[in-house]
């Protein structure tokens, strides 16, 4: 595997409840950057994700910075170093801020410094109770708590799902300071997040990768876009309008 790889994925199926959901899924994931996982609805995106982290049975080759991770548990793969950030959050809500990130904790050193600079407001909100947080701060805690561990490699799922444009330009900016400490593999559909965040792209239609290459090149490509998610680009009224991060757009030369 060619050293710039943290994750090498070949010839990946995977089934829930004996119904196939990954059919035959083969992508590379850089050591740098965020790499972003684009697809229609439903064609196995969040499943794949699952799949790589052993959280549903799966076959195919997996790699892991090169060692094979395909036959390991969840906890040995995590243990390994891949932090995830579930869709939907996952937060426990009768839990306070710091129980949800202490539950979190994997090791003696933790990065809390990391997680105080990145989210200063859940440090104020340490107390609260996760589940009375409004969505955007719940995704903060969920990033917070992958952030806190040591990562090679991060496993983000729609994080903007749901969220106001404001937040979604909030997350998208937390999500550009968590890409500086380790590569992202992200769900997202929202293409003006990806535009601002991704480098590379890969495309699943049919439990299939139909296309991989530079972000910009495919969503610069009306006609690409249209046929393997079913929406226009640039079009405000189509699902890729939404909120362009305020941040950073680490993908785009300097002005
Ligand atoms: N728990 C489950 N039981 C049965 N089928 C499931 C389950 N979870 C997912 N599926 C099915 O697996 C397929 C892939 O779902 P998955 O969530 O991976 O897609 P996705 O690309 O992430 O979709 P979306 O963009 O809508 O989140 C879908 O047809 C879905 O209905």
């Amino acid at each position: 595997m060619s050293p710039e790889l943290i994750l090498s994925v070949r010839n990946l199926s995977a089934s829930i409840a004996g119904q196939q959901v990954v059919e035959d899924v083969s992508l590379d994931v850089p050591a740098t950057g965020v790499t972003a996982l684009l697809g229609r609805n439903g064609v196995g995106k969040t499943s794949t994700i699952k799949a790589i982290l052993g959280l549903i049975p799966r076959r195919g080759e997996i790699l892991l910075d090169g060692v094979g991770i395909d036959r390991e548990p969840t906890h040995r793969i995590v243990q390994r170093g891949v932090g995830y950030v579930p869709e939907d959050r996952e937060v426990f809500a009768g839990l306070t801020v710091a129980e949800n990130l202490k539950l979190a904790q994997r090791g003696p050193d933790a990065h809390w410094d990391v997680v105080e600079t990145l989210f200063p407001d859940l440090v104020q909100r340490s107390a609260q109770l996760a589940g009375t947080l409004s969505g955007g701060q719940q995704q903060m805690v969920s990033l917070a708590r992958a952030l806190l561990n040591p990562n090679r490699l991060l496993l983000v799922d729609e994080p903007t799902k749901g969220l106001a444009p404001k937040i979604v330009g909030e997350v998208a900016d937390a999500l550009v300071r968590a890409a500086e400490l380790a590569p992202i593999l992200l769900v997202e559909q929202n293409l003006a997040v990806v535009r601002a965040l991704a480098r590379d792209v890969v495309v699943v239609s049919g439990g299939r990768v139909v296309h991989t290459g530079p972000a910009a090149e495919f969503l610069d490509d009306p006609d690409l876009v249209r046929r393997h998610l079913g929406v226009h680009g640039d079009a405000p009224e189509s699902a890729a309008a939404g909120a362009v991060p305020d941040g950073a757009h680490p993908t785009e030369a300097p002005a």
